[in-house]
């Protein structure tokens, strides 16, 4: 017999999780299926770990910075153990019981969508279970690590960011393919964790692409210092491993090939869709899941099918999933009652999200950037500033250096965008977040005082440029 409930969700990242509690929220019985770990990839190989792993090479970079202070060498150990704690030692019972306390029902297993409203689900033991859902179905499987079709690749058996970020000892010589956002931060991680040799090999002409150039240059301005080699305008041709979990060679096509104790591949991200019972519904295996502004599948009738996270390929991030989780779970609950709330729609996705690069110096985002401002046709006007020469800067540490840039809608006289690299600049990211979003006027922004001597003067030296 079925299990009937209001609304089923497949996967219980932080996505998954937020469409459950706003949902129940609204009054709606629930379900989340989840055929790993409850917290999802963010939670165990991504954010959670990630992070952990960086903060000690920040702060070890923060203390070099101000004379009077010195550091030992870092403790690995100690670092990876912190890691550990960091993801619950991958046990999922403590999320797994906020779950049922919101209350909603945790099925363990994977699950498939079978037909219009009809979720199969295998459980972990083998056995199988149908769900059926009153009102909707919410798809929120995230993403996997893509790996290009290089000849010997995968038969390497490389390291993507679910193995970098699980890392238990450290290579000696770590290859890193992409210049992205997890090479990045996860090249900065290996190599001030022990990797001495590092080495990125970056298909196009700079780190960070999508974001503003400055901020990928002082990015590799920094790695060059600290030793961790970025190789542009470079293609991996082949790669051979002929002991699994020995050295490694790739080839790269007219360079002299590049030898190393690990590969890592972080070259994006592809879609949880696969084995999904896409089909079964029209859409097609392995393909985002396309939504409207309601997170409602675009191409499934009767607006049963909702999808949210890196799973609809919108933005891939963490905050944002969850942002459009509870705009999804809401919606779904209105529309139950009958309600159709016009206020209820992702706005955010479209104003450019706001995006944190956990380097030193940190990168951080959002918005437009110069280049995609102009090309969506807007009349734009760019303002940067130094940010070693605010006081608040040079007060953090010796040599600070930093840049700002902001980009003004000439017509409307708002920002568009705004980038921030520098040591400490990830938590002037949300001033900047609400300026954007909020769209102020920039003569109002003028009378948003920051505080002397913060990094956050920054805002008044960007007005003060622009002319006000
Ligand atoms: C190394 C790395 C670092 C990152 N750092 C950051 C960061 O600092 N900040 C940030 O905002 N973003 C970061 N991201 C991106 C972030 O991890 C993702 O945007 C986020 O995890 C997406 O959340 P989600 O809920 O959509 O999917 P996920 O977190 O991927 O969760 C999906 C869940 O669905 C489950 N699932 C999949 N298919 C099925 C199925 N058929 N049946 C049952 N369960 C299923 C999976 O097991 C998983 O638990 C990082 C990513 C990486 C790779
Ligand atoms: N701090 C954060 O917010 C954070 C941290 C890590 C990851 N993430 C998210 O996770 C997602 C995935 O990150 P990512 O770094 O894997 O992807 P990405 O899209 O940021 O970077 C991919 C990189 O791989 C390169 N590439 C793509 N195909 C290639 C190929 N065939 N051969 C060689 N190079 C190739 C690209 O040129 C680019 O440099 C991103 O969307 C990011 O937003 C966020």
């Amino acid at each position: 017999m079925a299990d009937e409930f209001d609304v089923i969700v497949i996967g219980a990242g932080p996505a998954g999780e937020n469409v459950v509690d706003r949902a129940v929220r609204g009054g709606l019985t629930v379900a989340v299926v989840e055929e790993r770990l409850a917290g999802g990839e963010c939670s165990y190989w991504a954010c959670v770990p990630s992070k952990a792993l960086l903060r000690p090479i920040d702060l070890a970079g923060e203390v070099s910075r101000v004379p009077g202070l010195s550091l030992g060498e870092i403790d690995v150990a100690a670092v990876l153990a912190r890691r550990d704690e960091a993801v619950g030692r991958y046990d999922d019972s403590g999320q797994v019981r906020w779950i049922n306390s919101v209350p909603a029902e945790f099925v363990r297993g994977h699950g498939r969508i079978d037909g219009p409203k009809r979720v199969h689900v295998t459980t972990v033991e083998g056995g199988e279970r149908v769900l059926t859902a009153r009102q909707a179905v919410v798809l929120a499987t995230g993403s996997t690590a893509a790996v290009p079709p290089v000849p010997g690749l995968r038969e390497a058996n490389p390291w993507t960011s679910h193995e970098v970020t699980a890392a238990t000892a450290i290579p000696e010589r770590l290859a890193v393919v992409g210049g992205g956002v997890v090479a990045c931060e996860m090249a900065q991680a290996m190599h001030g964790l022990g990797a001495r040799q590092t080495t990125l090999l970056v298909r196009g002409g700079g780190l960070l692409a999508r974001m503003e150039p400055f901020a990928g240059e002082m990015v590799a301005d920094s790695f060059a210092e600290a030793g961790i080699e970025v190789r542009t305008h470079t293609d991996v041709a082949r790669v051979e491993r002929p002991e699994p979990g020995g050295k490694v060679t790739l080839h790269l096509g007219e360079e002299p090939p590049l030898e190393a104790d690990e590969l890592l591949v972080a070259t994006g991200r592809k879609p949880a869709t696969r084995d999904l019972g896409l089909a079964s519904v029209g859409l097609k295996d392995g393909d985002y899941v396309h939504v409207d502004d309601s997170l409602r599948a675009t191409e499934v009738p009767e607006g049963w099918l909702y999808a949210v996270g890196d799973v609809n390929g919108r933005t891939l991030l963490t905050h944002m999933g969850k942002y459009q989780a509870r705009i999804c779970g809401d919606v779904i609950a209105a529309r139950a009652r009958g309600d159709e709330l016009p206020a209820m729609r992702d706005l955010a996705d479209g104003y450019g999200a706001p995006q944190v690069v956990f380097t030193d110096p940190q990168v951080c985002a959002v918005g437009q950037t110069e280049e995609s401002a102009r090309e969506a046709g807007f009349r734009v006007r760019v303002v940067d500033y130094d940010i070693g020469s605010v006081t608040g800067a040079y007060l953090l540490g010796d040599g600070y250096r930093g840049r700002a840039r902001a980009v003004v809608d000439e017509d409307r006289k708002v920002l568009l965008g705004v980038t921030f690299v520098g040591p400490g600049v990830a938590e002037l990211l949300h001033s900047a977040t609400i300026a954007v979003t909020a769209e102020v006027p920039l003569d109002r922004l003028w009378h948003a005082v920051p505080s002397f001597p913060t990094v956050s003067e920054i805002w008044l030296r960007l007005l003060e440029t622009y002319g006000l």
